[in-house]
Parts: C-alpha cells; sequence; structure tokens
C-alpha cells in the first residue's frame, strides 16, 4: 500500500465519489489497478492500495453518528463549523467496508479494513459493482482443498483452523472442502484417488510432513496422468497446474518460513486469498531406478537421519524431542563412511556470500531451465556451463542437503543461508570427520549464525543439480581429540531425514527439478521493520 506520492488522474477511473471515512471527506476512486482514498482537503493523506491486496468488500449497515462528522471543509463539528458549510451525514447511513491484507513487522501480514461511509445513498451499490467485477478479474483461488492434520506439531491445527483460517477464507468468499486426517499418508492417497481438477488449490493446515505428502501425492498423480516415467532420474517432469499451499501448525514449519520468513498462519491465510504465486525447485529421490520420494527441503544422512529416528520414539514431548535426540545422538557421536558423486553447477563463495534469495529474487528468475548433453533434463547456469562432475569419499558425521534455506525457529539463517527457492540446485554440505567439540561449533553457528558455519576446514560446500550417494558399511565413534586415530569396527548405517520423513535406503540418487511446483507465497520480502500495522501499534516491530 502506497502513500503520498499517487496520481489516479490520469488512469482509467471505473468509480469515483465522495465518502466519510474516519469521520472525514474522503474522495474513493477505483482504476483496474488500485482502490484509492484521500483525503480532499489535504492530499497528502492518500492511501492507494493495489487490488491484489483487496480481501473482500462488503456492505456494512453500522451507523453514522453526526455528532462526529465533521464539515468537510474547515475539518470543525458542524456546531463550530468556521465556513458556516457544515455538512451532516443522515443517521443510519449505509456503508461500505474494505478488508484488505496489511504488512505487519518483518514478515508478516494482517487483516485490516476501513469503512466508507456514502454522503449519498446510491453509491453504495455503485462502489460495490464496480469493486466487484475488479475482483472476479484477479487470478485468485476460488476452490480450495484442506487436509487439516489434528495430530502435528502441538496438536493445535484444528483450533488453528477454525480460530484464524476458516473465518478469512469465508470473508474472502472461498469455497472450501476440509478433510481432517485419520492415519499418515490418507492426504497423500485421497489426492491420487478423488477428482481434484476442479480445485484451484491444495493446502494443509500442518507441518512439514504434511505438505511432503500433499507435494508428493500431487506431483505422482501429474506424473501419471501425462504419462511420465517418473522412477527414472532423467525424466523432465510435468508441473501440476493445482498450485499448493501451507498453512503453519507443525513443529518445524521449515517451508512457510523459507517461502514467508515466518510461521504465521493469518499470514499463510492471507498470501492465499491473495493468490500469492511462488514457483520453487523439488528434488526427485530415487533407488536403484525407483522413485522413493519428491522433497522440497531438508535432505540428511547421518546426525540429522538418527536425530530423527530416535525423536519419532517422543513424539509425546512435542517439538522438544528433536532437542532431546538432538543431544542424545550428539553425545553417541556417529561417523558413516560413503562415497557421494556431485553435478556441481557453479562454485559459491560459501564464506562470503552475502546473497539472499527474497521476494523477486533475481537469480531465481534469470537462470534457465535447459537440457545438458547426456539428453537427460538438467539445469544450466546462465553462463551456460555445464556441471562439473566430482566425487568425495570419506566418513562424515552428517551430509545435510538443503533446496531452500531450511529456516526455522532453531535456525534463523537457515541450513544454508544463500541457498535459492528456484535456481535449480541444491546445497550439499558435507560435516566430515571432526571432534565432537567442533561439530558443536558448526551446530553452534548453523542455529545462531554468529560466525560462518562454513568456515571450517571439515565442512564442505557444494551447489549442485544432481548427486548419488552409496554407503560404505563401516563405522566408527567420533574421536574426542582430533588426532586420536578411529576405530572401524561395525558395520553401520544411516537413513536418510527427508523433509521429517524418514527414508530407510541410504543407497539415493537425487535430482533437482527447477521450479516444479507453485506454491501461494511470495518469498521472503525485504521490508522496513518499521511497517507496523494499525492495530498493534508498534507491538510487531521486532518480528
Ligand atoms: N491423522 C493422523 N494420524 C497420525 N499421523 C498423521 C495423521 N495425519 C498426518 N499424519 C502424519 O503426521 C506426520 C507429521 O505431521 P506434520 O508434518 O503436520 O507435523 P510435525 O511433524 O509435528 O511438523 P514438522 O514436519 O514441521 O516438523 C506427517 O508425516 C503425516 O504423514
Amino acid at each position: 500500500m502506497a502513500e503520498g506520492q499517487f496520481s489516479v488522474r490520469n488512469q482509467n477511473v471505473l468509480f469515483r465519489n465522495r465518502f466519510i471515512v474516519k469521520h472525514k471527506p474522503y474522495r474513493v476512486s477505483l482504476t483496474s489497478d488500485y482502490i484509492c482514498w484521500e483525503q480532499e482537503t489535504r492530499t497528502d493523506l492518500r492511501t492507494v492500495l493495489p487490488w491484489e491486496e483487496v480481501i473482500s468488500l462488503s456492505p456494512c449497515d453500522c451507523d453514522i453518528s453526526a455528532r462526529h462528522v465533521k464539515c468537510q471543509y474547515c475539518q470543525y463539528n458542524p456546531d463550530q463549523c468556521r465556513t458556516g458549510l457544515g455538512e451532516q451525514v443522515p443517521l443510519q447511513a449505509r456503508a461500505v467496508k474494505l478488508y484488505y491484507a496489511e504488512r505487519c513487522g518483518k514478515y508478516k501480514w494482517r487483516l485490516a479494513t476501513v469503512t466508507f461511509h456514502p454522503q449519498k445513498g446510491f453509491v453504495v451499490r455503485e462502489l460495490l459493482g464496480a469493486a466487484k467485477k475488479v475482483l472476479q478479474g484477479l487470478n485468485r483461488p476460488h476452490r480450495l482443498l484442506i487436509f487439516i492434520n489434528p495430530y502435528g506439531g502441538k496438536k493445535a491445527a484444528l483450533q488453528i483452523f477454525e480460530k484464524k483460517v476458516a473465518p478469512l477464507l469465508q470473508l474472502a468468499g472461498i469455497d472450501i472442502e476440509v478433510i481432517v486426517t485419520q492415519y499418515a499418508n490418507h492426504a497423500r492417497n485421497m489426492i491420487q484417488e478423488i477428482d481434484i481438477e476442479h480445485f484451484d488449490g491444495v493446502v494443509c493446515v500442518g507441518g512439514d510432513g504434511m505438505f511432503s505428502e500433499l507435494l508428493n501425492g500431487l506431483l505422482v498423480r501429474t506424473q501419471k496422468k501425462a504419462g511420465v516415467n517418473y522412477n527414472l532420474p532423467s525424466s523432465s517432469l510435468v508441473t501440476p497446474l493445482i498450485c499448493l499451499g501451507v498453512i503453519p501448525a507443525g513443529s518445524t514449519d521449515a517451508v512457510t518460513y523459507c517461502t514467508t520468513g515466518i510461521n504465521d498462519p493469518v499470514t499463510s491465510t492471507l498470501l492465499i486469498i491473495m493468490g500469492a504465486k511462488l514457483s520453487i525447485d523439488i528434488c526427485s529421490i530415487h533407488h536403484d531406478k525407483y522413485l522413493l520420494q519428491y522433497a522440497t527441503s531438508f535432505l540428511s544422512y547421518g546426525y540429522f537421519g538418527d536425530t530423527l529416528v530416535d525423536s519419532e520414539k517422543h513424539r509425546w514431548m512435542g517439538p522438544k524431542r528433536y532437542d532431546y535426540s538432538g543431544c542424545k545422538k550428539f553425545l553417541q557421536g556417529q561417523l558413516y563412511e560413503g562415497e557421494i558423486k556431485l553435478a556441481v553447477t557453479s562454485v559459491v563463495d560459501s564464506q562470503n556470500d552475502k546473497d539472499r534469495c527474497r521476494a523477486g529474487c533475481k537469480v531465481c528468475t534469470t537462470v534457465t531451465r535447459t537440457g545438458i548433453d547426456s539428453g537427460a533434463e538438467g539445469i544450466k547456469q546462465d553462463s551456460g556451463k555445464d556441471p562439473k562432475y566430482l566425487k568425495v569419499r570419506g566418513k562424515f558425521i552428517a551430509i545435510n542437503v538443503a533446496t531452500m534455506t531450511c529456516r526455522c525457529a532453531m535456525t534463523k539463517d537457515g541450513i544454508s543461508p544463500t541457498a535459492h527457492l528456484g535456481n535449480g540446485c541444491t546445497d550439499v554440505i558435507l560435516v566430515t570427520k571432526c571432534s565432537r567439540l567442533n561439530f558443536l561449533r558448526y551446530l553452534f553457528r548453523t542455529a545462531f549464525h554468529n560466525a560462518n558455519p562454513f568456515d571450517f576446514d571439515f565442512v564442505q560446500f557444494y551447489r549442485v543439480s544432481e548427486f548419488q550417494f552409496s554407503p560404505i558399511e563401516y563405522s566408527s565413534q567420533i574421536t574426542s581429540s582430533e588426532d586420536q586415530s578411529i576405530q572401524e569396527n561395525e558395520p553401520k548405517k544411516s537413513v536418510w531425514n527427508c523433509d521429517g520423513e524418514i527414508l530407510s535406503e541410504p543407497t539415493i540418487h537425487v535430482k533437482v527439478h527447477q521450479q516444479l511446483i507453485n506454491l501461494y507465497a511470495y518469498g521472503i520480502e525485504e521490508r522496513d521493520q518499521q511497517i507496523c500495522c494499525n492495530m498493534c501499534c508498534g507491538s510487531c516491530k521486532n518480528m
């Protein structure tokens, strides 16, 4: 929303008339791009609201007391009017209430309202009619299929939906069909079974695990319908027409953190209503030419894989289970041997790169999607260079793969702060053999970013378009001091933590598919921290 310097004079005005707003006379104008209300006496008090941010306009029967009405010429109450023209608005005037989304704090969106009281009764219908026409022309969802996971996160998904989400969707006039999941993979199965074509979007109220169900269900359905052999990593996948959405109600909510900056259910709902769209990269994970899973944020072998397996046994703890299992696995200090083959697309100075993926990111819009010489679908950087193939064999504590930054409450900048949402690449971070103390330093830096987590000689960073990993089945303990020799003993494999789900097959081939799905989000916006909504009076400045 813009205030101040703006002129609707030269634009195609669809409607213009005088209204009383907050007891002052205003001129309300509608063009095909904006709705604008400006004070007639002080043109600097002008608000220009793009239609994208309008949620709805509805008739309102609220009264406006003549007591509060000021003269539209001198701004004084009628009885003190200096001009003697003191106009009064008739009592019980019908009004129009405009609901719109307003930026609030660093990342949030909030619902705001303004009421236009007409100076003449008949203009209400005129204003509503003109607004309805423009709103109908916007590319927004009209029908949504919503899955609610009542057991995700703090088990508050149903409450969040009823209190925060449903009223907003109703206000925006969006038809919804709601399914409360009964078992794990319910949503994934339903998406593949039922006719979802008449929905504009499929949304989940839950965490990353629920989003992963929607993603996998929708992608498999789309490829089957298009006759694509999705089991082959080299297949070119078809982008689904249906957009996906996620309203955060999980433990980690990395997908919402990475695409909106925060895990706020109201913000995510407003973005869905506004029809915000963002194309994001997806990894397909294969084993022996068979598709295991599609993933969109975090994939990890070793430490984070083992932590996930252990945390599943302590689900009753809620989100705290990750801290508990993380400590336990850290103390066990396991090493895993393996070989990873990487198709490195670009050299990233991970230690100095200040580049961050933000809404309208230039990197994600300029990287093109082209085929590489092998005939397989692949990604080239805009420099046009083919990927360089590299093999790393060794002992790892963790192999972390971040297709998005993977920011969440536990790491505000993410596992890979420079990762992009749509550049066709994923970041592979290899944490090789080191002492427990050094591994702790790496974890601390990843969580708090007090220093660069990649600035260690035991951490390697690669930006790749695909990679293959196979374990070598011998493990050893992390040494308490770095020069202590490793005792290679019992064979040991870990599992992959794939967006919070366990993949028990360690030998995998991962391929990135650039901007394969559309998500209801804009990406993280670069905002002035001082932006504060009308309602919270500055309390949101620090968000
Ligand atoms: N009715 C249900 N009963 C049991 N499990 C379910 C049900 N519905 C969905 N699930 C499963 O619960 C798992 C976790 O759900 P979800 O991702 O919403 O919460 P979370 O794991 O707490 O959050 P996050 O993934 O962000 O850490 C999902 O993998 C999903 O398959």
